[in-house]
């Protein structure tokens, strides 16, 4: 049979090893993780001051472990609110930890009485799960898959606030022999409430720790699809976009246009202002253009000058209009900016049934050596090519 220190020292390891994971994951520097990782370690403490009550001063064992326990419960709440962008009211949470310990303090010196401390204690858990369970449900647009994850800390929430709840309810009708006058009394009732106690926090912790383990792959994920100088995607995500994006076209039969844009001598601006005043005008470009397309198009540098721009829904005159609009922005740049005097060359192309990628790569290329070969500062399209 588990013993209620027992359960105490289950929690106390659960929220140790939380810690520990946490703490390797400390450089990551997601917002919030901090938070989670010293809710676990006060979470620990919290349950050992408990565990071991029975053979500490009861000042230790009632007031410090109530309030150490609660502070790692707000420390977990103010975790969350992190994670999920929304603001933290630190002077609130850490009154609320206050007012919990003087309560604790007296139903502990002024009326003794393990009932009240219970409800105080359950309350704020309670509300605790509340506010947890609130900004999570408020977030919902930031949501991404995995979902289970934040499906299993809504469902610790509302199991966590049912115990506490049921456990108030419990000692309130079953008052008496049934029902244990202190926490470590081994009654079944308490061992029973004390699981859904002591495993919440542990769990909690350990459904941050899974919110801050996705947030760090979705930015390495990020990371590797960005090229590294101008935010574009990478070649690579480019064409792993674009092949889904041919597949898609291929199915619904929808228009599929792209643009192969190159700066036109941009080898002299490097060699003439040097290599850091090209890396802006890349940058500054890449600014411009997102500004000019569609938040639908996707952007990508497919060489070191060389940008391509894949345009769902976008006819070939489409496609030439907003390539003739990216190219006057351009040009419109005044002396001082990093593209002051620069200029491109576009090649446009549709995307035809059964074409690849690469096909269609290869038509936009072909328009866009004509429009170098034209004189280049001019956008060409193919149906252009066939005249
Ligand atoms: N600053 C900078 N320059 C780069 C980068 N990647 C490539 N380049 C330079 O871009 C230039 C590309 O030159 P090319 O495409 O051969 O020719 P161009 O001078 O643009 O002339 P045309 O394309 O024929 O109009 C080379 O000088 C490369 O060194 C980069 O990341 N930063």
């Amino acid at each position: 049979m588990l013993s209620t220190q027992l359960v105490f020292l289950i929690g106390a390891l659960l929220c140790a090893l939380t810690f520990f994971v946490l703490y390797g994951l400390a450089a990551s520097r997601v917002a919030g993780a901090d938070c989670v990782r010293w809710a676990a370690l006060l979470g620990a403490a919290g349950n050992l001051l408990y565990a071991f009550g029975r053979a500490l001063p009861p000042l230790l064992a009632y007031e410090a472990a109530n309030a150490v326990y609660a502070a790692a419960t707000a420390v977990l709440v103010a975790g969350f609110r992190l994670l999920f962008r929304r603001s933290v009211h630190a002077k609130g949470l850490s009154a609320s930890v206050l007012v919990l310990a003087v309560l604790v303090a007296y139903f502990h010196y002024v009326h003794d009485s393990f009932f009240g401390r219970s409800v105080v204690v359950s309350l704020y858990q309670v509300m605790a799960m509340g506010v947890i369970g609130h900004t999570l449900l408020r977030a919902r647009r930031q949501w991404h898959k995995p979902y289970y994850v934040k499906a299993f800390i809504l469902a610790v929430c509302l199991l966590t606030a049912a115990g506490h709840l049921g456990r108030i309810g419990w000692q309130y009708v079953a008052p008496g022999p049934i029902n244990p006058t202190s926490l470590l009394q081994p009654a079944p009732s308490s061992i029973f409430f004390l699981g859904a106690f002591c495993v919440s926090l542990p769990a909690l912790a350990f459904g941050g720790l899974l919110l801050v383990h996705r947030r760090i792959v979705a930015t390495v994920e990020e990371a590797a699809n960005r090229d590294f100088l101008t935010g574009a995607l990478s070649r690579r995500a480019f064409f792993k976009l674009g092949e889904r994006e041919v597949a898609v076209a291929g199915r619904t039969h929808r228009p599929l246009a792209l643009l192969l844009i190159d700066f036109d001598n941009f080898k002299p601006i490097n060699d003439k202002l040097g290599h850091e005043a090209g890396d802006k005008a890349l940058i500054a470009f890449v600014r411009r253009a997102e500004s000019v397309l569609r938040t639908t198009d996707f952007l990508g540098r497919v060489g070191g000058d060389e940008f391509a721009v894949l345009m769902p829904e976008a006819d070939l005159a489409a496609a030439a209009n907003a390539g003739e609009r990216l190219k006057k922005r351009i040009e419109a740049t005044r002396e001082g900016d990093p593209l002051a005097g620069v200029t491109l060359s576009i090649g446009a192309a549709l995307w035809q049934e059964r074409d690849s990628l690469k096909e269609l790569m290869k038509r936009a290329d072909t328009a866009l050596y004509r429009a170098k070969a034209n004189g280049r500062n001019c956008v060409m399209t193919e149906s252009a090519l066939a005249n």
